[in-house]
C-alpha cells in the first residue's frame, strides 16, 4: 500500500486480514466490502451576507444486516466519498463487535465550521437533514455527532426532520441535548468507554492508573474528556494537542487548566508547559499510552518508527494505517482497535434510541453501568477471540464482529 491509500482502502485491508483466517463465503465478503448505498447531496446554504453557498455533503449506508444504520456526522474540509465509506464500514464492525442492533452509516458536510457563523452552522445543518431525508429514519438510519458536530446540530436537525413529519420524532438522530431526548451520558460516552477499556487493560497489564503516563491526541469531544477522566482517576497525562499545538509536561499537565485554556480559545494559552515545535510531535513522545482522537491515519508508515508507545488506544476512527500497524505489533505495541476503544459512543446512541422508542429516560448512573457491561464484554469478546485465532486485537475484534454480521446475513437469507 502506498501513501495515496485512503481509509477505504485501509478497512478493506483489514477485513481481508480478518476473513483470511475464518470462512466466509464469497457474497458475504462483496457485501462486507462494498456499502447497500452511498447518497450524494448538495444544497444551498444562505450565508450571514445574502448570498447563497452550495455545499457538497455524503451519506454512507454500510450494512444494515443487524438493524438500521447508525452513525455520525462530520463537518470537515477533508470529507470525500471514500473516507465516509469507510468510516460506514468501520461502524458496522463497531456495532457488530460490541452486540447493538443497528448497522454502520456515517456522513459528512465538505465545509470549515471555523469559516462559519453559528447562525450559517443552523442553516447548513438544517439544509443537510433536507437534502437527506427521504433516506434517514429512526428505523431506518439514525445520525449522530462525530467531528466538529455537537449537541446543538443534532437538535436543529431533529427540529428540522419533526416538523416534515408534523410529528416530534426525536429517534431521528442521537447525541441531542438531553432537553430534547438526548441521553444522560452521551456527551462523555466515547471518552467514558475507552477510560473503561483502559482500566481493564492496565489491569490484565498489572500495571497500576497513578503509574500510567498518557499523551492525547486531539482535544475535542473524545480527546479532552478522555484527558479530564484520565486525569481525575490519577494518571499522568503529560501532552495532550489540538490542530494547532501541542503541549507536554514530563511531569503531568493540568487538565482542568489546559480544559479552561481551550475554551477561552487557545491550548497554548495554557503557559508553564513545553510546546512541541509540531502538534504531530506529540505522537513521538516516551508514553505508556496513546490516544490518537482525531482523525485517521496519524500514524502511518512514515512515522510508525518514531511511535514510542507502549500501547495504543484508538479513540479516533482509523488512525493507525495497516502497514502501521504491522510494525507496531512486531515492535510488541499493542494496539487497541478503534471499533472497540471508541465504541461507547455508539453504545449511549443506542441507548438513546431506545430511550426515545420507549419515551421514558434513565438518570446517567444507569446510562454508565449499562455502557461498562456492554464495552467490557466487547473487550473480552477481542481478547477471547484474539487468543482463539493467535491474532492481533484488531484482528480479532474484526474476526467477531464478522462472524455476527454473517450469522444475521444467513438468517436473513441473503447469501
Ligand atoms: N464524537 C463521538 O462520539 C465519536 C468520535 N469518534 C472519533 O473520534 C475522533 C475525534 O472526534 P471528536 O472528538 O468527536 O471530534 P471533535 O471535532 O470534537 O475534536 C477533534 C479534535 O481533533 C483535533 N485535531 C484535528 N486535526 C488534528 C491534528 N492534525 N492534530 C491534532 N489534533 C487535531 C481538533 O483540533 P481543533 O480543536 O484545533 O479543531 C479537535 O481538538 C474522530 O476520529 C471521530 O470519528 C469515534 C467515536 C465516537
Ligand atoms: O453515536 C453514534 O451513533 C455514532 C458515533 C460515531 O460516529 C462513531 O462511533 O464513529
Amino acid at each position: 500500500m502506498s501513501n495515496q491509500d485512503t481509509a477505504y482502502d485501509h478497512v478493506k485491508a483489514q477485513i481481508k486480514e480478518a476473513t483470511d483466517l475464518i470462512h466466509v463465503e464469497p457474497i458475504v465478503q462483496d457485501m462486507l466490502q462494498h456499502p447497500k448505498r452511498v447518497i450524494q447531496v448538495t444544497f444551498p446554504v444562505e450565508m450571514d451576507d445574502g448570498t447563497s453557498k452550495l455545499f457538497h455533503g455524503y451519506r454512507s449506508q454500510h450494512l444494515d444486516a443487524l438493524g438500521p444504520y447508525k452513525g455520525g456526522l462530520r463537518f470537515h474540509p477533508e470529507v470525500d466519498l471514500d473516507e465516509t465509506k469507510a468510516l460506514s464500514m468501520w461502524m458496522s464492525f463497531k456495532c457488530a463487535l460490541v452486540q447493538i442492533p443497528h448497522g454502520g452509516g456515517k456522513g459528512g458536510v465538505v465545509c470549515d465550521p471555523r469559516e462559519l457563523s453559528d447562525r450559517e452552522v443552523r442553516r447548513l445543518s438544517r439544509a443537510f437533514m433536507e437534502a437527506v431525508q427521504d433516506v434517514v429514519g429512526p428505523n431506518q438510519d439514525v445520525m449522530a455527532p462525530d467531528v466538529n458536530t455537537d449537541p446543538s446540530i443534532m437538535g436543529y436537525m431533529m427540529d428540522t426532520y419533526s416538523k416534515r413529519e408534523a410529528n416530534f420524532v426525536p429517534g431521528i438522530i442521537t447525541g441531542k441535548p438531553p432537553i430534547l431526548g438526548g441521553s444522560e451520558g452521551r456527551s462523555q460516552a466515547t471518552a467514558q468507554g475507552a477510560v473503561y477499556v483502559i482500566e481493564y487493560l492496565l489491569n490484565d497489564q498489572e500495571m497500576k492508573l497513578d503509574e500510567t503516563t498518557v499523551a492525547i491526541q486531539g482535544f475535542g469531544n473524545g480527546g479532552q474528556i478522555a484527558a479530564r477522566l484520565l486525569y481525575d482517576l490519577g494518571c499522568k497525562v503529560i501532552a495532550v494537542s489540538d490542530s494547532k499545538t501541542a503541549l507536554y509536561d514530563q511531569n503531568g499537565l493540568d487538565i482542568p487548566k489546559a480544559q479552561k485554556a481551550k475554551e477561552e480559545g487557545e491550548l497554548a494559552s495554557y503557559g508553564e508547559a513545553d510546546v512541541l515545535d509540531q502538534p504531530d510531535d506529540l505522537l513521538y513522545i516516551k508514553t505508556d499510552i496513546l490516544i490518537p482522537a482525531a482523525l485517521e491515519a496519524a500514524i502511518h508508515k512514515e512515522n510508525v518508527t518514531d511511535v514510542q508507545a507502549k500501547m495504543i488506544v484508538e479513540l479516533a476512527n482509523g488512525p493507525t494505517t495497516p502497514e502501521a500497524e504491522k510494525i507496531l505489533l512486531e515492535r510488541n505495541q499493542l494496539v487497541i482497535p478503534d471499533i472497540l476503544a471508541n465504541s461507547g459512543g455508539v453504545i449511549v446512541s443506542y441507548l438513546e434510541s431506545v430511550q426515545n422508542h420507549m419515551n421514558y429516560y434513565w438518570d446517567e448512573k444507569e446510562i454508565l453501568q449499562q455502557l461498562k457491561d456492554r464495552i467490557l464484554n466487547g473487550y473480552k469478546r477481542v481478547v477471547d477471540h484474539a487468543e482463539q485465532h493467535k491474532t492481533s486485537y484488531r484482528t480479532a475484534a474484526m474476526i467477531a464482529a464478522i462472524k455476527r454480521l454473517n450469522q444475521a446475513i444467513s438468517a436473513r437469507g441473503w447469501n
